[in-house]
């Protein structure tokens, strides 16, 4: 087990050596030949290794993989960092926390006094990503963590006053978290579902699995909706992202 994934450590005590030191050599990674992630057609290999990682988004990657977790792809998560800098964002949500790779990709591209609230129901997760944000050198005061279930926590977030709400943890609940980002966004703020080529079963019609059949029905509405701008981004696993009228 990576030493900061130990329950022995308590993430919430500061870091003696700097995070490269207390990496063992198993789980320092070197950046990807191939595209990280779900295997999907459309995820260039080009993108991926154009997207780059420091050694905290790379151990963030590490201990998401000791834990069977997917984190969103550099290249994914460099288009996180773009859409929140386009935007100045300065109010997100993430709906799916992790070990805080697409947490801190957002954190990169939001304005130095923005806030990232992040939902996840594994405390044990987001024990981990409060020490990668911490680690990435963002203070405790640029992010907000919650645990709980995305459909649970969300009611209690206010309207209309977010910049960007990024959905990337149960796809059955995709639907629901869309239609809770049409009320949590400003006119104009951007709504980011990933996996949105469903592991590159979105356009067979044979693939009739839940969540591929959530995810196709998210994609579908949200085109079909007069409240959207929507577009697919075939990076990493997909994103659909849409801007709200
Ligand atoms: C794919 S991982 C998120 C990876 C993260 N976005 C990243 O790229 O670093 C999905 C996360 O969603 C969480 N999750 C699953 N179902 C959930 C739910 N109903 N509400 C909140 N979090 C949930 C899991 O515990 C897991 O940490």
């Amino acid at each position: 087990m990576h030493p900061l994934a130990s329950p022995a450590q308590p993430l919430a005590q500061p870091l003696a050596q700097p995070l490269a030191r207390l990496s063992p050599p198993e789980v320092v990674i070197v950046p990807p030949a191939r595209p990280i992630g779900p295997p999907t057609a459309q995820s260039h290999p080009f993108a991926e290794a154009y997207a780059t990682e420091d050694i905290v988004l790379q151990t963030a990657r590490s201990l998401a993989r000791e834990l069977g977790l997917d984190s969103v792809t550099p290249a994914a998560g460099s288009v996180l960092r773009l859409l929140a800098a386009a935007g100045s964002a300065k109010a997100v949500v993430e709906i799916g926390t992790g070990t805080g790779v697409s947490g801190t990709w957002l954190l990169r591209g939001m304005r130095p006094d923005a806030v990232l609230t992040t939902i996840d129901v594994e405390h044990e997760h987001q024990r981990i990503a409060r020490r990668i944000f911490q680690e990435a050198g963002f203070a405790s005061s640029r992010t907000r963590i919650i645990t709980g279930r995305a459909l649970d926590v969300l009611p209690r977030l206010a309207d209309g006053v977010y910049d960007l709400v990024f959905v990337d943890a149960d796809p059955t609940e995709y639907s629901a978290c869309a239609d809770a980002a049409l009320r949590l966004l400003r006119p104009g703020g951007v709504l980011a579902v990933n996996g949105a080529l469903a592991g590159g079963r979105i356009s067979d019609p044979s693939a009739r699995d839940v969540d591929t059949l959530t995810i196709r029905e998210t994609v579908r509405s949200v085109r079909e909706s007069e409240e959207w701008i929507p577009a697919i981004i075939p990076s990493g696993a997909g994103l659909l992202v849409a801007v709200k009228r």
